[in-house]
């Protein structure tokens, strides 16, 4: 006999539905912030650190943006100016100088060949990875120079360690068929494996020992800028200017950020999340700086509220579906959904109507899922992967992530997005559903959970569990080719939101990386994340 979930849900209900036969425990851990956020509550504008770090912000912005247009510098000079900027955090207040300089400079190359003659490998390659991110067109080949006469990359570079980490981190931007950069990655990864430490200076070994494991391009820019402002504190030739600013800006966002999610603890506590749904996982904290990862602008406020609001309710369900619901509740549960009216009689707008039925094709998919647990089905991988992109949630959170961008989000992005089957949005969903199953893969197998990729392919290709991962991973970094390739001019739709994209991919990337999946189990990584981000003070 299945339980019934009453109107007003209450302890008797977990009592009740608890000794239900055959209801699996994941035994989630709870939260690990609990009421931590909650001091810094508040319904008041005043920020304290505000007043006193605006002015002082606008005057190093002057700076900044004077050395940015300066004739003064030539553009190898520029290209390292917009590297440090970009890495310290602050980017976003100089997005047109930015865009100017590198346009520029791409007019210089295309037009002029400035760069055929320039033969140290840090500033071709950066100049590669600068302006590849910014959608510009520059071809793998600029790195055949650094060839030798068997096509292979010169030894001479090996000791060129400079040179070699900015190879290895424009190796992450290559498309399909750049395979001069897939010799360049085991080529600059082995070599920077193995330095000789006595040559190298610490900051560029802490610089070298970072990039292997997080390279720049796919990490997330706000962790990454807490990372790099101490880091470049301590390079010996550091710019004040960008230094202090950075520091300040960093200062002064975080203390909004405290007060969203003071805010939103307070939100939280109030729905009685944890006497109302004692099985699911708490992640109030973590899918906050999940969303940090996506914007932590000031102005982007509200859209950081509507996606954490909104996927901690679809984290319950994802729980509800994958661990606490019978077959017969998930049953009812998904018909609940299915009946939401969609041609609601005012006539709510095309894309509104979209959003239910977007919601609707995830409880679908959620249901699917369950079903082949409960029926112990493994799938083909093609039966699995188009629910199982689905359920990534990439689809949803980009249509949600979309809607507290203000006017650059406009009908026809809207129509892009939700009727043309966006490659960008496909291969985000690849490399979040291949990654969050390599890496939930045993703990997810040990509680009882649906078929993951790694067992479909297992089964459909007879190969062993490692044969398997390693399969999966080749598609994501194929996915991964298809998102740089995506963000080549002419765009789809305005860069911004590709970047939006891009940065939910990062953010997937981050805690999906490796062996375990540090959303559910979040005590390790992202804690890390939680605490650099908004608990340690970053020096002054
Ligand atoms: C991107 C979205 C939708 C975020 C909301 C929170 C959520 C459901 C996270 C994924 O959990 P999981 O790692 O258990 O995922 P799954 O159950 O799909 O394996």
């Amino acid at each position: 006999m299945s339980a019934r979930f009453s109107a007003s849900p209450s302890s008797s209900l977990i009592e009740e539905t608890s000794c239900v036969a055959g209801r699996r425990s994941a035994n989630f851990h709870p939260s690990i912030w609990g009421d931590y956020f909650l001091k810094y509550a508040s319904d008041s504008n005043s920020m304290s650190y505000h007043g006193i770090a605006e002015e002082q912000i606008e005057r190093l912005k002057g700076e900044v943006r004077k050395m940015l247009t300066s004739a003064m510098y030539k553009p190898t000079e520029k290209l390292n100016l917009i590297d440090q900027i970009q890495r310290l955090g602050i980017a976003y207040h100089f997005k047109l100088e930015i865009e100017e300089q590198l346009e520029r400079i791409h007019r210089g190359y295309v037009e002029y060949h400035y760069n055929d003659n320039d033969n140290e490998l840090h500033t071709v390659a950066l100049l590669f990875r600068l302006l590849r991110q910014q959608g510009h067109h520059i071809s793998n080949e600029i790195f055949n120079k650094f060839k030798d006469s068997d096509g292979d990359f010169n030894k001479s570079l090996i000791t060129d360690v400079h040179g070699l980490l900015s190879l290895l981190e424009a190796c992450h931007l290559r498309y399909h068929g750049n395979d001069n950069l897939e010799d360049a990655l085991a080529f600059t990864t082995t070599h920077l494996g193995s330095i000789d430490k006595r040559k190298v200076s610490p900051y560029l070994q802490k610089h070298v020992s970072h990039a292997l494991n997080q390279p720049i391009y796919k990490g997330v820019p706000r962790v990454e800028a807490r990372h790099y402002i101490p880091l470049y504190q301590e390079e010996p030739l550091h710019n004040d200017v960008l230094l202090s600013l950075a520091k300040l800006d960093f200062k002064l966002v975080q203390e909004q950020h405290w007060k969203e999610l003071g805010n939103l603890t307070r939100w939280w506590k109030g729905l009685e999340v944890q006497r109302k749904f004692p099985f699911a996982r708490d992640r109030l904290v973590e899918l906050y700086v999940w969303w940090l990862g996506e914007y932590y602008e000031l102005e982007y406020k509200a859209a950081r509220e509507i996606l954490t609001k909104l996927t901690t309710i679809i984290s319950i369900i994802d729980d509800i579906y994958d661990v606490f619901g019978t077959l017969e509740e998930l049953e009812l549960f998904t018909e609940a959904i299915e009946r939401w009216d969609v041609d609601v009689k005012d006539g709510l707008p095309k894309y509104m109507q979209e959003c239910y039925k977007i919601m609707k094709k995830q409880a679908r998919a959620y249901f699917t899922e369950a079903k082949w647990f409960h029926q112990n089905h493994v799938p083909t991988m093609e039966e699995y992967m188009p629910i199982a992109l689905t359920t990534s949630g990439v689809g949803l959170i980009v249509v949600w992530s979309f809607l507290g961008m203000g006017d650059i989000v406009t009908k026809d992005v809207f129509d892009w997005l939700l009727f043309s089957d966006p490659k960008m949005v496909k291969a985000s969903a690849v490399v979040s559903r291949l990654m969050n199953d390599i890496a939930g893969h045993k703990l997810e197998q040990k509680r009882g959970h649906a078929a993951s990729a790694v067992e479909c392919f297992m089964k459909q290709y007879g190969v062993t569990e490692e044969e398997a991962k390693e399969e999966l991973r080749k598609q994501v970094v194929d996915a991964w080719k298809d998102i740089n390739e995506e963000l080549r001019h002419p765009t789809a739709v305005p860069m911004p939101l590709l970047v939006q994209i891009l940065n939910h991919t990062r953010t997937m990337h981050m805690t999906y990386d490796g062996e375990t999946d540090h959303y559910t189990h979040a005590g390790t990584k992202l804690k890390e994340h939680v605490t650099s981000l908004l608990v340690n003070p970053l020096p002054m």
